[in-house]
């Protein structure tokens, strides 16, 4: 926020004999502060790499890296790094190179947050629930020089390494990451992970130094949640600033101990890839946030912090008795991703969870801004609580200012809590910009700022709340709808696991609320939840416009590969729906509407099969 510093005008003489006196002065002015030049010893480039070197120093024999019964300490991490780069290096790999990795939680996604920068190259880390055709546009966009690709993904690297085939596009060099756990012999090309790093050669092929803080680290292309995805370059000196300062605004002590539950190919674990060599943590690595696995490595390793988006609480509150253990003590969760229910927070709470807020975005380099508790605020009632909890909160110390603007008149909004705008952010977490895409680049930079296309207030106290996604934005009869604020409520009903709500077309209001619902596994509380349950609940704590008018139920809400709701889908749905309000209800689901399933069939993993199959079944019931 702009500051106000209070100025009183000095009278007429006494400027006039100021600007003389200093005018003096300024002519003699003796030149020693400019004479103190920066140098090797007092200027160094900032960059996150170096955070390795120093662990390996002071932190030599703790574990870094836990993955099944693999353990590694700082200083097997620091080495293993090292050979990392000088094999990549001997590849000829060098300066902005793109190196692309395929893979899940596993240390070798890990050491390369180090050993490919120390190489001097860039690291794309890439979504491993993308199918085929992201994957090769990604490698295509990228002219990735390498592609890592765990051995549980050949199958997707191969199909994505042949499209490149069929359109003549150069391949990178492959290698395979394989099992240390379990290995499965697979191989796509002649490298082998383990064997790279074990031939590496650091005498031969030393880490190369990062002179320029401003050299690209990393390339991390956006969700596509409401376009097609961007590559964000990241520069040293951003990952390292937002690295400490995530640290310090969610108080990571030393020697954590850090679950990844966050995929690190999430804006590099927002940070905490970097993060972790910083304070001496233990990096606790699982495949996947499964809830047995997690509450599991959590209980054995007595996990101490972890990162997720708010979906990751339902899958942690639904696990059933077998897989569900005591935790140890308490654990710090910071979610961000996606806005965080109220409701979900209040329970995830009861288990024993310690929950901080932050929302971000790929292009500020993971969180931007941080719901900091105060305590003042411990004495509320717990709902109370939570709902201050999650609006979204104050800016991150690397930004130089978040704000909330009218986009027409550039004002600032009043901080009354109901006056909307956009949210800008300026400062050195910011992306260097859109890899090889001049015009996005231009347009998200505007009068000096980064626009964020997302609709908030800020509350008196100075913390900013998310409203919407401006295309999210639901305009009823010319009023204009947090579709975030009625999921609120729903998520208030004892029965919803999930809710997600959408514009649905209106002949006299333009467009009216649509819930879209997953119940949560049924108990033997009276039967399932009914259309008319959640209007009811919505008309007792909204405005009747604000009430959806349509409920669908789902076994499972469509997600992106970064577990967002879709909610362009469910748009699409909503449309069809309405049209079959007006005429016949489509038999066996309408042509346009699944037309728009087919991009969710993007994804290639069971369960997003199994959720595309759920949204065509749906369809198909409206
Ligand atoms: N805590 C939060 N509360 C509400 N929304 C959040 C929060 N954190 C992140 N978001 C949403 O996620 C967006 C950033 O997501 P990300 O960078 O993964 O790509 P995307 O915006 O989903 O994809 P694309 O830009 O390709 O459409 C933010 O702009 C915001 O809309």
């Amino acid at each position: 926020m702009p500051h106000a510093f209070p100025y009183k005008k000095p009278p007429l003489a006494s400027l006039a004999s100021y600007r003389l006196l200093s005018g003096f002065f300024l002519c003699f002015r003796p030149r020693s502060m400019e004479k103190l030049l920066k140098n090797e010893a007092n200027h160094v480039a900032l960059t996150p790499i170096n955070f390795l070197p120093r662990a390996a120093a002071v932190y030599s024999d703790r574990l870094s890296v836990v993955y099944g019964r693999t353990h590694f300490t700082w200083r097997q991490t620091y080495q293993r790094c090292c050979r990392l780069a000088a094999f990549l290096q001997s590849l000829g790999v060098s300066k902005n190179d793109v190196v692309s990795v395929l893979a899940p939680n596993v240390p070798a996604v890990y050491e390369m947050h180090f050993g490919v920068p120390m190489a001097g190259a860039v690291l794309n880390t890439i979504n491993t629930r993308l199918d085929a055709g992201n994957v090769a546009s990604i490698l295509k966009h990228s002219e990735a020089k390498i592609l890592f690709v765990d051995c549980h993904c050949v199958q997707l690297a191969a199909e994505a390494l042949n499209r490149l085939i069929c359109e003549g596009k150069p391949l990178p060099l492959v290698a395979v990451i394989d099992d240390l756990e379990a290995p499965t012999g697979a191989r796509l090309g002649e490298l082998e992970y383990e064997g790279m790093v074990a031939a590496g050669d650091p005498a031969a092929f030393p880490p190369v130094e990062v002179r320029d803080e401003w050299d690209a680290v990393a390339l991390n292309y956006t969700s596509g949640t409401t376009s097609a995805p961007k590559g964000v370059v990241y520069s040293h000196r951003g990952a390292y600033l937002s690295t400490l300062s995530l640290l310090l605004q969610w108080e990571v002590g030393s020697e954590p101990v850090y679950l990844w539950s966050l995929p690190m190919f999430h804006c590099n674990g927002w940070t905490f890839t970097w993060g972790m060599a910083a304070r001496g943590g233990t990096n606790v690595c699982i495949r996947s946030p499964t809830a047995g696995d997690m509450y599991g490595a959590i209980a054995d390793h007595r996990v101490t912090h972890m990162c997720c988006a708010p979906t990751v609480f339902s899958i942690l509150l639904e696990a059933g008795p077998g897989e569900r253990r005591p935790l140890p003590g308490p654990v710090e969760v910071l979610t961000g991703g996606a806005p965080p229910p109220a409701a979900l927070m209040e329970r995830i709470q009861g288990l024993g969870f310690r929950v901080t807020h932050a929302y971000g975005m790929t292009e500020a380099t993971g969180p931007a801004l941080v719901c900091e508790w105060r305590r003042e605020w411990d004495r509320r009632p717990p709902e109370e609580q939570a709902a201050l909890k999650a609006r979204q909160g104050i800016s991150v110390l690397t930004l130089a200012d978040v704000d909330v603007k009218d986009e027409e008149t550039m004002a600032s909004v009043a901080r009354d809590g109901i006056t909307q705008g956009q949210i800008v952010l300026r400062g050195s977490s910011v992306m260097k910009g859109y890899f090889k895409n001049p015009d996005e680049t231009a347009a998200a930079f505007r009068e000096g700022l980064f626009w964020t296309g997302d609709v908030a207030v800020v509350h008196p106290d100075g913390y900013v709340e998310i409203k919407d996604r401006a295309k999210d934005i639901i305009i009823s009869g010319g009023e204009n709808i947090s579709s975030v604020e009625v999921e609120t409520v729903l998520y208030r009903h004892p029965k919803v696991a999930e809710a997600a709500v959408v514009a649905m077309p209106h002949p006299h209001w333009g467009e009216t609320p649509c819930a879209f619902v997953k119940p949560r596994k049924a108990d033997d509380d009276g039967g399932p939840v009914t259309e008319e349950d959640i209007i009811a609940h919505c008309r007792g704590s909204m405005p009747r416009f604000m009430v959806p008018k349509r409920v669908v139920f789902m076994e499972e809400l469509p997600k992106t590969s970064t577990g967002k709701i879709q909610k362009f889908l469910l748009r699409s749905m909503a449309r069809g729906l309405r049209s079959a309000e007006r005429g016949p209800r489509p038999q066996g689901g309408a042509a346009a509407p699944v037309c728009k399933v087919a991009e969710v069939g993007r994804h290639t993993d069971d369960s997003r099969a199994h959720v595309n199959e759920q949204v065509v079944m749906a369809m198909s019931r409206l």
